[in-house]
């Protein structure tokens, strides 16, 4: 195949579908990638730099681009809207691309995309910005706090006036750096399937950077790589892309060999192929999702472990299953959410999510985990997990859960190593927090089931 594609182009188609038609950016990126597979790493990594970059400090670039515009961001034609935002993304983050450079090549690219009448405009603006960006000036931190942390870290104003009700200034703001910071990729080994040292030889040997993990025996973090899905050990199963917060679902659960989990809200499987890994060939896992689409994720994911002890099932865990009433050994529940924990990897949510949104959440929430908790027997153990930082999912959540059903807090510090140790677990229950714990933010909760006997 030739080399005809142009990789600006690319990154703006990618920044108009995120923008203008509400896809998620990690799996646009992800299709380009996967369409243009023959472009080299250093392409693939710019595509990925500028496309996230410019996603993640939208709220900045907005901010710089209307001090230097007579037309404001939000008149502007998508297109253009879009170049100016990657380009000036460029001129403050990337110091490997000449600013002159980065002007000119935004004019060739609105001029292959019809807009030739405003090349003037883009180079006057792109020039302009590209001399005086020291001198733009910033919201006071001191007299409008909120605002200043909205545009320095790109966050919607109502998220972090939401969090500097929760948490003191100096986390809040710790929370967005660590958003911004990109942590290595973490993996858990299918320790089933493989030891954790011999996988590490394995990845070793194809030239990627292993390093061990002080917070669980099994997980890996892995640096220095091109593409995941065509390393040796991930094709044979022995691996499975997990942060360290979703591997504690699993663990703190203490899942005893032969036990029956059912994993409610299930795609692309985590959690319930990390349970299948801890029942070693034992037990039964069902892998539950909403939709065929999130079935096959799951079952692409059994089917490279090769598991057996586990399936995947269709079933809305808002409608009760009669069958499964007090057969569980184990229920997770990691259920739909803000998912603004994870806003590091999937950057656009915190521009998809809403007020409004967020309080249908916790409607969801509570509905399932009424219908779930009826799948626990007896004595039986109820997770329930989110990926998100916001009181009203978490904590207010379990605290409404066990008013009205008879389930327990139960301790889970004795699963908490190292940096994820915290006031809260003899509680039974954890909110980690990017940068501070350095994981996503990620709330878990171990529930016991009052045992009537
Ligand atoms: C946070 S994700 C689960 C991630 C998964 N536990 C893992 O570790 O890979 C939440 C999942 O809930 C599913 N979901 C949403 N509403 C549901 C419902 N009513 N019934 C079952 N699953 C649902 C979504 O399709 C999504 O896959």
């Amino acid at each position: 195949m030739t080399k005809s594609v142009n990789t600006r182009e690319l990154i703006l188609g990618i920044l108009l579908e995120v923008t203008e038609h509400e896809a998620y950016s990690h799996l646009i990126i992800r299709n380009v990638l996967d369409k243009y597979q023959y472009l080299d790493k250093q392409e693939r990594a710019f595509i990925t730099r500028v496309s996230e970059g410019t996603i993640e400090n939208m709220i900045l670039i907005d901010y710089i681009i209307n001090q230097f515009s007579k037309v404001s961001i939000n008149k502007m034609k998508p297109v253009i809207r879009s170049i100016l935002r990657m380009s000036v993304y460029q001129l403050k983050f990337m110091d490997s691309v000449p600013d002159s450079a980065v002007c000119n090549e935004a004019v060739k690219l609105a001029t292959r995309k019809g807009f030739h009448n405003l090349k003037g405009f883009v180079n006057g603006v792109l020039r302009n910005i590209s001399r005086n960006l020291e001198q733009v000036t910033f919201p006071d931190e001191k007299k409008t706090p909120s605002k200043y942390l909205s545009i320095m870290y790109s966050m919607p104003e109502w998220i972090v006036e939401k969090w500097l009700e929760e948490y003191e200034y100096h986390i809040v703001k710790r929370i967005l750096e660590g958003f911004l910071n990109k942590n290595s990729t973490t993996i858990r080994c299918n320790t089933s399937k493989i030891t954790t040292e011999e996988l590490k030889a394995m990845l070793n040997q194809e030239g990627i950077q292993v390093n061990s993990s002080n917070c669980l025996d099994y997980a890996l973090e892995i640096s220095d790589y091109n593409r995941i899905n065509v390393m040796e050990a991930f094709k044979k199963g022995f691996f499975q892309v997990q942060d360290i917060s979703s591997m504690l679902v699993a663990e703190v659960a203490d899942i005893k060999e032969n036990s029956y989990v059912i994993d409610v809200c299930a795609a692309p499987g985590g959690k319930s192929l990390h349970a299948a890994d801890k029942l070693k060939e034992t037990g039964y896992v069902e892998a539950r999702d909403l939709t065929e689409n999130k079935i096959t994720l799951i079952e692409e994911n059994i089917n490279r472990i090769g598991f057996t002890n586990i399936e995947a099932r269709q079933q809305d865990a808002l409608i009760l299953d009669e069958k499964s009433l007090e057969k569980a050994d184990v229920v997770l529940a990691d259920l739909p959410c803000s998912g603004l924990g994870v806003i590091a990897k999937k950057t656009d949510i915190k521009y998809k999510m809403t007020p409004k949104k967020q309080s249908a959440l916790v409607k969801l929430q509570r509905d399932i985990l009424h219908v779930v908790g009826q799948y626990v027997k007896p004595g039986g153990v109820l997770i329930y997990s989110t990926c998100t930082i916001n009181r009203e999912e978490n904590l207010e959540n379990v605290s409404w859960f066990i008013q009205n059903h008879e389930f327990e807090l139960e301790s889970i510090s004795n699963y908490l190593k190292d940096k994820l140790q915290c006031d809260t677990a003899e509680s039974g229950y954890v909110q980690l927090l990017p940068e501070i714990n350095e994981t996503d933010g990620f709330f878990i909760a171990k529930l016991r089931k009052a045992d009537r006997q």
